[in-house]
């Protein structure tokens, strides 16, 4: 998710330190084991100094008697204990989120001065945020539960402190700002309002333990809602800690609710406590029970089965092969923007990116964790997913389709090279082998395709079948061809021209899904606003009455 635009500020300023970023790093180094807010050393958490991940309900950190145990994705040492809420535990939760009121903590009549303290919290946290040993300290912890590269983990702290910038000081109050329509008569007007939701719900994966939930969690509180948040267990302690610097920041505990449970506990919990609006962000097969289960009361962030297409104009090889490889294997695939699909001009198939694809992707090593464990779909799987589709007439591996060699990864999560298999176009409409070529495989792994001048009716064809609409790139300058991808397509992020990539939700443009009524965005005002905020309409009409008014004739 995290983007390009972070990756080249952490090149020029992180990786190649300046005096005084040189300096800062030192003194960094001395005070990096004593962050005040923080409970755990991220880089010495291990099988024989487990970490404790704890509950928040009530303004009081709890323990659970139910301890589950994770496992080092990449030594399979059992290094964290999170202490989960089971399906007895949830009634301080359901009593917790009863507390709010449906018009919540605060709104534009109630409370407005929380919109000052929230701009305050937030204007320390980005402070706090932006300390090298902070920002160290958070991309570290990443690592260790959702390992992908130094880079990518810090890309990800980066762009949750640009956020928080972003809403700063009066920022937060701005969100809310009304606006005010003249009405009929004297003394009418109508003002619009944005409205909390008053008790709500956060649920997110694992693959983004820092900023899909912080973002999210930020915009529910600018709004005036109490949020309880549950990140994957498998991640979650990176939110326990970063909730700990948001208290030091002055955020009052008992604003924010945080549980670790599993799934189903989780499901029960929203359907006790009826939370007005839950935001979740994770597969497709839980977005669609959720939706079912909460009656609709509920925006979401689900599974990508993000494409990309390269257009006739061949140009900058170099540099499209290498963002089609950031896109496909960054972060080992899981990225939910990550690239899925490659549909190829033949003018491309003719030039030299495949090879140079195919030699990239042979670069990521393990080592540097630039290709990784894949923590919710095994080799196993993968291997057979791949198996199937080359069954279909005309399908060949390009490169991969192997498991990783010499690791200590266990066997519950995934390990593979960064894999492509190419499917012919033809093919891939069929009925027969549609669901199967466009089934989102969360790890490194895309399919690769080809069409002819004349054939791009079949490419939008192809993506107009699909169910996901997250994030697109259009590989081209030609106005024409961009014209017609876009206007015959739907998703929600696209990026085009010769610089287009499915990846990169950077805080400063809209990230989210389209063509569905229930889907969210992340990031910017206009999603904080849409997904935890509704339209109130106060329609002041204070009179005078026209002179001599008379009760006239019933109508
Ligand atoms: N659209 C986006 O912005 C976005 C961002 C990140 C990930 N994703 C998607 O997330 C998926 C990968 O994440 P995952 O495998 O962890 O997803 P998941 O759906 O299995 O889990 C997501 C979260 O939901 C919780 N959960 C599971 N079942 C639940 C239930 N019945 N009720 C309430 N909560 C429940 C999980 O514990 C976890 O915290 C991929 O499909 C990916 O595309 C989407």
């Amino acid at each position: 998710m995290s983007g390009l635009l972070a990756f080249k500020h952490l090149k020029k300023n992180a990786l190649q330190p300046t005096s005084s970023n040189w300096l800062r790093s030192l003194i960094s180094l001395r005070f990096s084991h004593s962050l005040p807010f923080a409970t755990v050393k991220a880089e010495e958490i291990s099988g024989s100094k487990p970490a404790e991940v704890l509950n928040l309900v009530q303004g009081n950190w709890t323990r659970s008697s139910n301890w589950n145990t994770i496992l080092d994705p990449l030594n399979g040492e059992s290094f964290i204990k999170v202490s989960e809420v089971d399906e007895n535990g949830i009634q301080p939760f359901v009593e917790s989120l009863s507390k709010c009121p449906k018009h919540g903590l605060h709104n534009p009549f109630k409370a407005p001065e929380r919109y000052l303290m929230l701009g305050d919290v937030t204007t320390k946290a980005a402070q706090k945020l932006s300390l090298p040993e902070v920002s160290r300290f958070f991309a570290k912890l990443i690592q260790r539960v959702a390992p992908k590269s130094y880079q990518q983990a810090f890309g990800e702290v980066y762009v949750t402190q640009k956020f928080l910038e972003n809403f700063c000081g009066d920022q937060v109050r701005f969100l809310a700002r009304s606006f005010a329509v003249p009405g009929n008569h004297l003394g009418q007007q109508s003002h619009g309002f944005r409205w909390p939701y008053g008790p709500v719900a956060v649920v997110t994966p694992f693959n983004f333990p820092l900023e899909i939930p912080v973002l999210q969690l930020m915009g529910a509180l600018y709004m005036g809602n109490k949020p309880v948040l549950k990140v994957d267990s498998k991640v979650s302690i990176v939110m326990e800690q970063m909730l700990r610097l948001l208290h030091e920041c002055g955020l009052p505990i008992e604003d924010v609710d945080f549980i670790n449970s599993d799934g189903k506990t989780m499901n029960k919990l929203l359907m006790e406590a009826k939370p007005r609006m839950t935001l979740f962000t994770g597969s497709s097969r839980v977005a669609e029970k959720l939706a079912l289960d909460l009656k609709g009361r509920i925006k979401l962030e689900d599974a990508g089965f993000d494409w990309k297409i390269l257009g006739p104009d061949v140009q900058e090889e170099e540099y499209v092969a290498w963002v089609c490889d950031q896109d496909a294997y960054a972060c080992s695939g899981q990225k939910c923007s990550a690239q899925s699909m490659l549909f190829m001009h033949e003018n491309w198939s003719r030039s030299s990116l495949i090879q140079k694809l195919t030699s990239l992707a042979a670069r990521r090593k393990l080592d540097d964790l630039t290709i990784g464990p894949v923590l919710t779909v095994t080799t196993e799987a993968m291997l057979d997913h791949m198996n199937n589709l080359l069954k279909i007439k005309g399908s060949k591996l390009l490169f991969g389709g192997e498991p990783l060699q010499n690791h200590s990864i266990p066997s519950i999560y995934g390990a593979i090279k960064p894999t492509a298999v190419f499917v012919p176009l033809e093919e891939i409409l069929k009925d027969d082998n549609y669901e199967l070529v466009t089934k989102e495989i969360f790890g490194p792994f895309q399919i690769v395709t080809e069409y002819k001048h004349d054939q791009l009716p079949l490419v939008l064809s192809a993506l107009e079948k699909m169910h996901a609409h997250l994030t697109a790139a259009v590989v081209s300058n030609e106005p024409l061809f961009l014209q017609e991808v876009i206007g015959n397509s739907v998703n929600g992020t696209t990026y085009v021209g010769l610089r287009a990539r499915t990846t990169g939700a950077p805080q400063n443009h809209w990230f989210g899904p389209a063509g569905d009524p229930l889907g969210a965005g992340i990031g910017t005002p206009e999603a904080i606003k849409l997904v935890w905020s509704c339209h109130r309409e106060v329609i002041y009409d204070i009179g005078p009455l026209p002179h001599k008014w008379e009760t006239p004739e019933s109508t």
